[in-house]
């Protein structure tokens, strides 16, 4: 079921903030005032609220980017090679739309928010639709890497009607028991030691599958200080760097929402735009043979694939000729 919310709570009126590049400052709505959402796990939820930001003049069709586990709406601080004049998300050309995740910890209503309630991708692509429809969106292409990528799927199967063509980037269909594994330990570590602690263990293990053998054997080589392997110094700097961004709430919802995603062969079959699947060649978290075989299920997928040492993360850190290609699925 698809709830649309009327009437939402913030104005579309000119913002004096919005910057000359066609960024706007983030912004929030509450949306699901009058008829709440109704979630997979059977409850109902009000008043949502929703942060997100916005790229160039507002119009029917849009580009929705889907921000991965860690990420936010704030797409210029993470995917500056992705965003810009003759950039796949182009301000000048397109509006460009990306809203923190439902039960994230950056403005939409949080996992602390949320109680105990469990939430699904599909959940959080209700809560993406609303905000399309606030914003008087028709049509987009949806754009979503690694957790966003997954998301993309959900949006594919709940919203056909909306979607006209999308581009996964680093993401499977469906979460692996590799994959479920790597949150599961990340969960155990939160769940022993709440209130911080474990949350930057959850992201050292999580660092480990984001990037590879090769890559940390070219950038983490060699000891930090005597006796402290530059590897260590880094995992626990990546860990302290998490914690001071992030909530070990969201952790723990988000990453169980991920690994309830489990579309079936006949769903993914039954989708019927064009997807361009990107597959990471030494992604050891969703490895590429796995995004390349779940997308070919898809009646009109394309794959391609990015060549890179640095593992999952390349799509933020080598992107190479993934704009070119990307631009070229999306605008060609
Ligand atoms: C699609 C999405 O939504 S993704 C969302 C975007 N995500 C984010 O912005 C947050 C997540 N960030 C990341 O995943 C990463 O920062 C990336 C992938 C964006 C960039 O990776 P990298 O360029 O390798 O930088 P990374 O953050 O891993 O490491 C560099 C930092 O580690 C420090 N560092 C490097 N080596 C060491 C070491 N051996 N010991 C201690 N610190 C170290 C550097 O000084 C630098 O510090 P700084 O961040 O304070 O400047
Ligand atoms: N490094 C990114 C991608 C993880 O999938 C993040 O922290 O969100």
């Amino acid at each position: 079921m698809t709830a649309l919310p009327h009437p939402p709570t913030a104005s579309l009126l000119p913002h004096p903030d919005d910057m000359a590049d066609g960024r706007c400052p983030q912004r929030e709505v509450t949306l699901f005032h009058d008829r709440p959402l109704l979630l997979d796990c059977g409850q109902v939820l009000s008043d949502v609220r929703v942060a997100y930001h916005t790229y160039g003049d507002a119009r029917e069709d849009a580009t929705l980017v889907l921000h991965a586990l860690t990420g936010t709406s704030a797409v210029h601080e993470w995917w500056s090679e992705f965003l810009g004049a003759g950039r796949p998300l182009d301000p000048t050309q397109d509006y460009i739309v990306c809203a923190n995740v439902l039960g994230g910890c950056a403005g939409t209503t949080s996992a602390s928010e949320l109680g105990d309630t469990p939430i699904s991708l599909p959940d959080m692509a209700r809560v993406g639709r609303a905000l399309l429809d606030h914003l008087g969106v028709r049509r987009v292409r949806v754009i979503g890497s690694s957790m966003g990528g997954l998301l993309a799927y959900a949006w594919l199967l709940e919203c056909p009607d909306l979607v006209e063509r999308a581009v996964i980037i680093g993401a499977p269909a469906r979460h692996s028991p590799w994959a479920i594994g790597l949150n599961t330990a990340a969960r155990s570590a939160i769940r022993a030691a709440p209130g911080g602690e474990g949350l930057k263990v959850a992201r050292q293990i999580a660092m480990l599958s984001y990037r590879s053998h090769q890559s940390y054997a070219q950038t983490q080589a060699g000891q930090r200080a005597p006796g402290i392997p530059a590897i260590t110094s880094y995992l626990e700097y990546q860990g302290e760097k998490l914690l001071a961004r992030f909530c070990e709430k969201t952790y723990v919802t988000l990453t169980r929402a991920m690994d309830a995603f489990q579309p079936t062969d006949a769903e993914l079959r039954s989708i019927r735009v064009p997807v361009l699947a990107v597959g990471i060649s030494s992604d050891v978290l969703y490895p590429a043979a796995e995004v390349r075989e779940q997308a070919a299920l898809l009646p009109r997928s394309t794959y391609w694939e990015l060549d890179s040492i640095h593992g999952h993360d390349a799509f933020l850190m080598d992107a190479q000729a993934l704009p070119d290609v990307v631009r070229d699925f999306l605008h060609g």
